[in-house]
Parts: C-alpha cells; sequence; structure tokens
C-alpha cells in the first residue's frame, strides 16, 4: 500500500499533550490495522521561534507542502509575547494557511449526548447539536494590506488592518458552503456585517449570486454577524451550514465550541482547492483550540478535539470514512462511559487526564 504522508507539528503549550494521543493513535492504526501511515515531524510557533529564530522554518514549509495532510497541534504562549510581530509563534500558522492556500476551514460544532446536560446552557438548547461553521481562511482581515502601526508625530500612533475580500474569495468559499449543505440539511446561513462593511456588502451580493447561479436548490439566509453570535446562543439548532469571513468564523466558532461543552471539543479542517490533474488537494488538520497556557504541562487537556481533527484527515484526506466513522463513534462511546477531562467534567463523571482519555478512546476504536 503507497504511504500516506502526515507533517506533524505540534506546536506550544497543550499541543504536543494533544498531538501524543494522535501518534499514539498512527502506530496503533499501523500496526493492527496495516494503515500504512509514514510520519514526519516539525516545529512551528514558539518552538521554531526558539531554534531558529522563525515561526516555521522554509524546510519545514516545504514538507508541510509536499506531505498528503498537515496535523498541526496549537501555537503561542506568555514566552513569546515580546517576540517581534512578524515572528510571533501565530504568524507560522498563518504562512501555513497562507502559502498552502488553505481558503476553507470547516469547523463542525457537535453536541455528544453525553455532554448536553452538562452545557452551561440549557439541554434542550444544545442536545442534538450539528452545526457546521465554514469559514473564509486566507483573506480579510488577518492578511489584508495596509496592516501597521504608523507613528502619527504628535504622541498619538495609529493601528491599521484592512478587510479585503474579492468575488472569487467569496464565490469558491460559498460554493463549499453550498455543497456541503447538500450533504446536509441543505440549508446556508451567511453572515456578514453589510450594515456597515463595504466587504460586507459584496459578501452578501457575491453570496447571493453564488447561490443563484449554481445552488438554488439548498436554502440560503443571510443574517449579521453579531446577530449570529447572539441567535447562536438563543437557539443554534436552527442553523446547518454557517458560512462566514476569516474574522468573523474565528470568533464565531469559538462561541460554537461552547455549546458543544469546550474549546477542547472542537476540531477543524483547512482544506485548499482540489488539484486540476491530481484531484487531490492541500490540508491541514487542526482543533479550534490554542496553546491553552494555563493547563499546559499538567497532563489535563482534553484531546478530543485533536483526535477529531484526525478522523476529519482520515474522511477528507484519505477518503478513509468508515475509519473515520469509527474512530467519531469512538469518542462518543467513551463519553457516554462516562470518562471526562477537567474541562468538560460534572459531578458522577470519572475524570481522567489526557493520556489516559487517548488510551480510551484508542481501546474503543481498535475494540
Ligand atoms: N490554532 C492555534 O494555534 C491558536 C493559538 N492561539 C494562541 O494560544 C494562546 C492562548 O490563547 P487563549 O486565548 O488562552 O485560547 P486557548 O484556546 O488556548 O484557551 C482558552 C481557554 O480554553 C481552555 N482550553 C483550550 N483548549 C483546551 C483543551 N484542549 N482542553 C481543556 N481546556 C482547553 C484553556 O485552558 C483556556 O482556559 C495565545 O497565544 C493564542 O494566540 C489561540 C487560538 C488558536
Ligand atoms: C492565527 C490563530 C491564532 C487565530 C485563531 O484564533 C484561529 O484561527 O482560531
Ligand atoms: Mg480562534
Amino acid at each position: 500500500m503507497a504511504s500516506k504522508n502526515l507533517f506533524l507539528l505540534a506546536g506550544d503549550g497543550i499541543g504536543p499533550e494533544a498531538m501524543a494521543e494522535v501518534k499514539k493513535l498512527i502506530a496503533a492504526m499501523n500496526d493492527k490495522l496495516g494503515s500504512g501511515f509514514a510520519t514526519d515531524e516539525g516545529l512551528v510557533g514558539g518552538c521554531a521561534y526558539d531554534a531558529h529564530g522563525a515561526a516555521i522554518s522554509d524546510a519545514d514549509m516545504e514538507k508541510a507542502m509536499a506531505a498528503d495532510a498537515v496535523l498541526f497541534g496549537a501555537v503561542g504562549g506568555p514566552k513569546w509575547d515580546k517576540v517581534p510581530y512578524e515572528v510571533r509563534p501565530e504568524a507560522g500558522l498563518l504562512r501555513l494557511r497562507k502559502d498552502m492556500e488553505l481558503f476553507a476551514n470547516l469547523r463542525p460544532a457537535i453536541c455528544y449526548p453525553a455532554l448536553a446536560a452538562s452545557s452551561s446552557l440549557k439541554q434542550e438548547v444544545v442536545e442534538g447539536l450539528d452545526i457546521l461553521i465554514v469559514r473564509e481562511l486566507t483573506g480579510g482581515v488577518y492578511f489584508g494590506e495596509p496592516k501597521e502601526i504608523i507613528d502619527l508625530g504628535n504622541g498619538q500612533k495609529r493601528g491599521i488592518d484592512t478587510q479585503v475580500y474579492d468575488t472569487f474569495e467569496i464565490e469558491r468559499i460559498s460554493g463549499v458552503a453550498f455543497e456541503l449543505a447538500r450533504t446536509r440539511r441543505n440549508h446556508v446561513t451567511s453572515m456578514e456585517k453589510r450594515n456597515v462593511m463595504k466587504s460586507g456588502v459584496l459578501w452578501n451580493e457575491v453570496v447571493s449570486q453564488t447561490h443563484k447561479a449554481k445552488f438554488s436548490d439548498v436554502k440560503l439566509d443571510h443574517m449579521l454577524a453579531d446577530a449570529g453570535g447572539m441567535q447562536l446562543v438563543r437557539w443554534p439548532k436552527q442553523f446547518d451550514v454557517i458560512v462566514t469571513d476569516n474574522l468573523f468564523g474565528d470568533m464565531l466558532s469559538d462561541v460554537a465550541a461552547m455549546l458543544t461543552g469546550s474549546l477542547g471539543m472542537l476540531p477543524s479542517a483547512s482544506l485548499g482547492a482540489p488539484d486540476v490533474k491530481t484531484k487531490k488537494r492541500k490540508a491541514l488538520y487542526e482543533p479550534v483550540h490554542g496553546s491553552a497556557p494555563d493547563i499546559a504541562g499538567k497532563g489535563i487537556a482534553n484531546p478530543i478535539a485533536m483526535i477529531a481533527s484526525f478522523a476529519m484527515c482520515l474522511r477528507y484526506s484519505f477518503g478513509m470514512v468508515a475509519e473515520a466513522d469509527k474512530l467519531e463513534a469512538a469518542i462518543a462511546a467513551v463519553l457516554d462511559d462516562g470518562l471526562r477531562t477537567k474541562d468538560i467534567f460534572s459531578a458522577g463523571m470519572k475524570e481522567v487526564g489526557t493520556t489516559e482519555m487517548g488510551d480510551a478512546i484508542i481501546a474503543k476504536f481498535l475494540g
């Protein structure tokens, strides 16, 4: 069987702790199922800065570009608060997204039945929740130029970030959202702020045109992004697929994470366009959470977001749908058994650390 080349970038903080569980899973799949994964590892974020003064080296960037899929942990932390902005840990992730042209970030928020009662929201609000946020990932205010702080010379400075979207960027991300909606409940809600932003006006226009031209069978709603945030906590089950820009998608998916119980539960897939000849797409899989410096090194991080990101990798990069389904079922089963990391703990459940949670999921998956 041809190797499936995975490039692992564990990063900082809880990144390596969560990645360790996926590494065990990959080894077990190779050993017990003959899955044929070949892995290589590199540095990203603060650890890369410490090693070679950049948030990711050119050599590791090349490996990421050549891999069938990249698995990414998390970057950042207070240790690097004072490093120059251009080489801060988060710049490594932004470079990966930009250089690999990973324009589509899929962030599913699923409330596992076992966690419905322990949400900070009422059980009936989150029970059965299954929404998908499709976030544009290579444009918008995170990348627009100019992006600078200028000295106004009067004791004042001006910080500038620029929100820019071109038609093709909105067309391709909304196309992804409509196509995915067809495989789900056939409903897309597009979120922007057309009431105050020109880019929002264009976003709204292009999503509507794309819908009319190619996807009129899908139900489309438009919602202002601030109202969308409110609706996500009021009645999230009204949504199926949400399509939105880079900044709003970042914020709304953190909100959605808490509907599922914890940021430690939310996986994501960042995908590029399929290659015209090979049909293969560049892809990076990462949990939605960051490096969680407050709990790093304590062995208590929830590895589920990272493990579920690997399930997305099996599904989207390797077509291993049965294995992806089985891995997601193993996560649900372990939660049904009452195992909980600290972030999702509630009375009567069994509190476990990162390693125990990982081991239990792997055992269910293989069992
Ligand atoms: N993709 C990435 O690498 C991201 C990196 N960051 C970076 O991470 C650093 C910390 O950022 P924060 O705002 O604190 O966000 P964060 O996501 O790291 O943590 C927010 C809260 O959620 C908890 N949490 C997150 N993941 C968890 C998990 N797997 N298990 C249990 N609890 C978990 C943390 O303990 C913390 O209380 C910053 O440097 C930030 O820039 C933030 C978001 C994404
Ligand atoms: C570059 C990242 C740290 C931004 C972020 O929070 C995210 O993509 O979720
Ligand atoms: Mg974020």
